[in-house]
């Protein structure tokens, strides 16, 4: 059995207290929270003072390897954005490019506190090798696009990396089906991607109501909203989650509801691509699971879940003109323990004996966390995504003192630069 100790640090415990106890790890698994004594022989004892300790964030959304086009089409419509500038790139792909692309996505999770995220992209084996190598947490789904000439190789795809990555890792990788959304995947496609779910007994992660355009296009073609027709299809009957959820009306949120579905809330993606902002305090208030994501860092930028938790914390103030909307502990709640709901995975999202050890601890010694009235105010709306110290999942430790355990970032910028620019070569701005 491997031991750890966190020593002294301001844990955030599973009551939403925070106080100062050790935290004693046995391999994977949280072990003891509160004052371990030295009976305990720890192999690493880490000193934990001025620290803060959290469950690891949970990045619900993103298309990791987008990466490799971050910063390449800024300042664009969705539609304009996915169709002239984004697809054409993604074209020229290659699963090594994913690979990379992957790597330095979880490198920049990891240095940030996040320890599971829910990818949505394709060349999955290469994503899964990724998540593999460096230790992080995952829920990955490979995209379906119904109306590319991909569509069915994409179900096929779909079911051999569920049945050889599902549970893989120590339980670390777990798999969904991703059809990509409502315009790129027609009901008769939804149809064969919702009996695959049956089959395999996999959930869905799918794109929905992300933007007005979107809703108005659905209405006009099958005379109701992309949710109600979700619904309609059978799609929400497997266990659903549905990043975006931005459009949608009260009888939508009814749906959302009724149907358990678990939304994946994108403030800093819905604000660079104008997509709107969605009715998060609203869904909250009807006991609909949200948790935060990125999306992907070419609608971002960056992969920074403090950030997201920042955003989400101050859009809903601003837009409702409300100050009480979305309070600080809400949107920590929403990238920790709504996260794991909303991935429907168990025994994560606390720092409580039995719960997997998957934690991030922050250096709270740097001026922006002083005077400490407030540690989860300080956090929301002071601290920065580099004040993380170090990272632990299912018991590895994947930063230590702000160093990447398993990941050689100096190869990784390298095999970026040259990447991302070579993917980009033969477009037309
Ligand atoms: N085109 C792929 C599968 C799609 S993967 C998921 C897709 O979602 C795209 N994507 C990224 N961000 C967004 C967003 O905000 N809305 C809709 N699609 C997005 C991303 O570029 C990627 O093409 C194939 O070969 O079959
Ligand atoms: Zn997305």
């Amino acid at each position: 059995m491997t031991k750890l100790l966190l020593k002294g640090g301001e844990v955030l415990c599973a009551d939403g207290q925070i106080r100062t106890v050790d935290v004693a790890i046995a391999d994977s698994v949280v072990a003891q929270v509160g004052n371990v004594d030295s009976t305990w022989m720890a192999e690493q004892i880490i000193d934990c003072k001025d620290k803060l300790i959290l469950p690891g964030f949970v990045n619900t959304h993103t298309h990791a390897a987008m990466t490799l086009l971050r910063s390449y089409a800024d300042d664009m419509k969705l539609m304009d954005w996915l169709e002239n500038r984004i697809w054409p790139a993604e074209d020229n792909l290659t699963g090594e490019d994913v690979y990379w692309g992957t790597m330095l996505a979880i490198a920049e999770m990891i240095k940030t506190g996040t320890t599971t995220f829910a990818d949505m992209y394709f060349f999955m084996p290469e994503v899964a090798k990724a998540v593999s190598e460096s230790g992080i947490r995952a829920v990955l789904a490979r995209g379906m696009v119904g109306v590319a000439p991909t569509a069915d190789k994409s179900l096929t795809e779909s079911e051999e990396f569920y049945n050889e990555w599902n549970n893989a890792c120590d339980g670390r990788i777990t798999v969904m089906l991703g059809p990509h959304a409502p315009y790129t995947c027609p009901p008769e496609y939804l149809k064969k991607v919702i009996s695959l779910a049956e089959r395999l007994g996999a959930e869905i992660h799918i794109h929905l109501a992300e933007t007005a355009g979107e809703v108005a296009e659905c209405i006009k073609q099958y005379g109701m909203s992309p949710i109600a027709l979700m619904k309609k299809v059978g799609l929400f009957d497997f266990g659903t989650l549905a990043a975006h959820c931005v459009h949608i009306s009260p009888e939508d949120i009814s749906i959302l509801r009724e149907k358990g579905v678990r939304v994946a809330h994108n403030p800093g993606s819905n604000m660079k691509l104008a997509s709107g902002v969605a009715p998060v305090p609203d869904m909250l208030e009807a006991k609909i699971c949200v948790g935060l994501g990125t999306d992907g860092a070419a609608s971002n930028n960056n992969l920074d879940m403090l950030e997201e938790i920042r955003l989400a914390a101050m859009l809903h103030k601003v837009h409702r003109l409300d100050p009480l909307a979305v309070p600080a502990a809400t949107a920590i709640d929403m990238a920790t323990v709504q996260g794991i709901q909303a991935l429907n995975l168990d025994k994560l999202g606390k720092i409580e004996v039995g719960y997997k050890a998957d934690i991030t601890v922050f250096d709270m010694q740097n001026p922006h966390w002083y005077p400490r009235h407030d540690r989860l105010s300080l956090l929301v709306y002071a601290a920065q995504g580099n004040d993380v110290h170090t990272v632990i999942v299912n018991g590895k430790i994947l930063l230590n003192n702000r160093q990447l355990t398993m990941i050689d970032e100096e190869r990784l910028f390298r095999e970026l630069q040259i990447r991302g620019m070579k993917l980009v070569s033969n477009i037309n701005k």
